[in-house]
């Protein structure tokens, strides 16, 4: 029972890039998490692997077809008995909305993820994230 994804419920989020930036959205429930940042994502379904999940959580709560990307390395504890894994993630069609369990999306660069009041528990997998986008977003617009 080493692998801890046997005996916990695994939450698969995704890092969604675009143009240099991270897509960060605002949950909307439960009440004791509204209102701070996450990635969106959803909890892995019996017989899923965690790229479906994945695809299936980001169209279903923002209505974009995205394609899984790398494993950010790393598993981290969210409430108990749930971990929270991260992959990034590319958009292949749509616009992101907040459609499901948010109620608003940002694109931020490297230098506004602190601009956000990202839940306490996704901070180190975000600080990850962050690491993959480039310093200066790719259409160099700033502040
Ligand atoms: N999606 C997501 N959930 C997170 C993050 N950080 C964090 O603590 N959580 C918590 C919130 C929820 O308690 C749980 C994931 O549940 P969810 O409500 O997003 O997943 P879901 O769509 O599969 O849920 P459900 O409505 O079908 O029950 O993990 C995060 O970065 N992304």
């Amino acid at each position: 029972m080493s692998d801890r994804s046997v005996d916990h419920v695994v939450v698969v989020a995704g890092a969604v890039y675009d143009r240099g930036r991270l897509l960060a959205a605002r949950r909307s429930a439960p009440a004791e998490l509204a209102g701070r940042w996450e990635l969106p994502g959803g909890k892995l379904e019996p017989g899923e692997s965690a790229e479906e999940a994945l695809v299936r959580e980001l169209r279903e709560e923002l209505g974009v077809e995205t394609e899984p990307g790398e494993r950010i390395p790393g598993e981290w504890p969210l409430k108990p008995g749930y971990v929270l894994q991260v992959w990034t993630a590319r958009l292949l069609s749509g616009e992101p909305r907040a459609l499901q369990d948010h109620d608003e999306l940002r694109w931020l660069a490297r230098y506004e993820l602190d601009s956000v009041d990202w839940l306490d528990q996704d901070r180190p997998a975000v600080a990850e994230a962050g690491l993959r986008l480039p310093a200066v977003p790719a259409d160099g617009v700033r502040g």
